[in-house]
């Protein structure tokens, strides 16, 4: 099917209705409820409680007017099933928690704020407008904004305390903290939880505010973050050694120069020459033996740049504030030219993922486009392009 919208953006760049009227019909041709832009004025927005292993309550997805509190009360345990392993989850206890930071939030916003019924951990504020900076839970880190939709995709990784995570598109880092967060379930860095998150953005100002928030967030993961401000489609740093958290393993084997660095060799993307634009000490100071030059990550994610058509809180953003209109939009999102090395830039990105991916690895490509050219054309490019590989290897 073709996406209407792409082909057409040039013509209706700087004609807000016509551009309305035609996103309406693009979500129509791919069975998408055409009035989807109806409800942008009362959308809810979600935020995480941090620290939590973020589990599906029963099966996605629920009913939404179920009541999530009084259920989980009544199955106080239930057993979760996470890759390999079975995760017996206490929700009684976990409930009250959530509970009482939603009434701290609902006191300080003056809005419905409640458990959500699909994800424990995550709560669901009735007014899509409410600020949460200016709140204690936000300022002292124990709360961070994110779309139900990012939360399920961080999600759709299934990390296990040992896995290695590369974020080939980071900022500002929604999804790194979740993941962050889930790698931390078994406790600190030890050698049953030595999985650490590897985030890569081009942005030095998005890559900054990702900085911001691991700096501000309560849990005690940000030590296995650590974060390039550099392009993910050349992007080749291998993850840490296994030991980077044991201080006794440094100290037998400290790093051969300050910070574990090289002089650059091949080029600036290249392995063990590449200055992390942050990390936790721990992180910064192993050095990245020869063995393991080409050792891979077990999880990679592509949260790739896009159009941001799918995205309603971001496109409420632009048509309901006072300088915001769909002509902004476009300005800022749909033109031509961006639309146009959009996909080119996605198959890279992806591709790259995928030659960072270990044999076995799980890899996700996500974006917030409804696009075919931006969705499942890219994902098709490039599952001929690695199946050509494979055949004539
Ligand atoms: C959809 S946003 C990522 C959102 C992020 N994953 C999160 O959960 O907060 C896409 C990001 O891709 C970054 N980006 C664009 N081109 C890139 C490239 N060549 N390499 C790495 N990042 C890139 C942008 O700066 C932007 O921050």
């Amino acid at each position: 099917m073709e996406n209407t919208l792409e082909f057409n953006s040039k013509e209706v760049k700087g004609h807000s209705q016509d551009w309305s009227k035609q996103i309406s019909s693009f979500y129509k041709s791919i069975d998408v409820d055409s009035d989807i832009y109806n409800c942008l004025e009362n959308l809810p927005r979600y935020v995480r409680v941090v620290g939590f292993d973020y589990t599906i309550i029963n099966g996605f997805p629920h009913n939404y007017n179920d009541n999530p509190s009084k259920r989980l009360k009544s199955e106080s345990s239930q057993k979760i099933e996470r890759g390999t392993n079975t995760l017996e989850m206490n929700f009684s206890k976990d409930t009250k928690y959530l509970e009482n930071i939603a009434k701290q939030l609902q006191a300080q916003i003056h809005c419905k704020v409640s458990l959500s019924p699909t994800i424990l951990g995550i709560l669901r504020i009735s007014d899509g407008k409410a600020k949460i900076n200016n709140t204690d839970l936000y300022k002292t880190g124990k709360i961070i904004g994110i779309d139900l939709s990012s939360v399920i995709t961080a999600m759709s990784l299934e990390v296990h305390p040992n896995d290695h995570v590369l974020d080939l598109c980071c900022a500002p880092g929604g999804k790194l903290l979740l993941i962050a967060d889930s790698l931390q379930k078994n406790g600190p860095p030890s050698k049953k939880s030595f999985g650490t998150i590897t985030g890569v953005d081009i942005s030095q100002k998005r890559i900054s505010i990702c900085q911001s928030l691991i700096k501000k967030s309560n849990s005690m993961a940000k030590i296995r973050v650590r974060l390039f401000a550099t392009d993910g489609t050349t992007f080749k740093v291998p993850p840490p050694d296994e030991n980077w958290w044991d201080f006794n393993h440094l100290k037998k084997n400290p790093p051969s120069k300050p910070n574990g660095l090289q002089e650059p060799k091949i080029s600036k993307t290249e392995s063990s020459v590449l200055k992390p634009f942050f990390s936790s000490k721990l992180l910064r100071n192993i050095s990245t033996p020869n063995s393991l030059a080409n050792k891979k990550y077990s999880k990679v994610l592509v949260d790739a740049e896009c159009s941001h058509d799918g995205s309603l809180i971001h496109l409420e953003k632009y048509i309901n504030t006072s300088s915001g209109s769909f002509a902004k939009l476009d300005d800022e999102f749909l033109t031509y030219d961006r639309l146009k090395n959009v996909s080119d830039l996605q198959y890279k990105l992806i591709l790259n993922g995928w030659n960072n991916l270990c044999v076995d690895g799980t890899l996700i490509y996500s974006t917030c486009s409804l696009s075919y050219k931006q969705n499942e054309l890219v994902i098709a490019k490039f599952m001929e392009k690695i199946i050509m590989d494979h055949n004539s290897e």
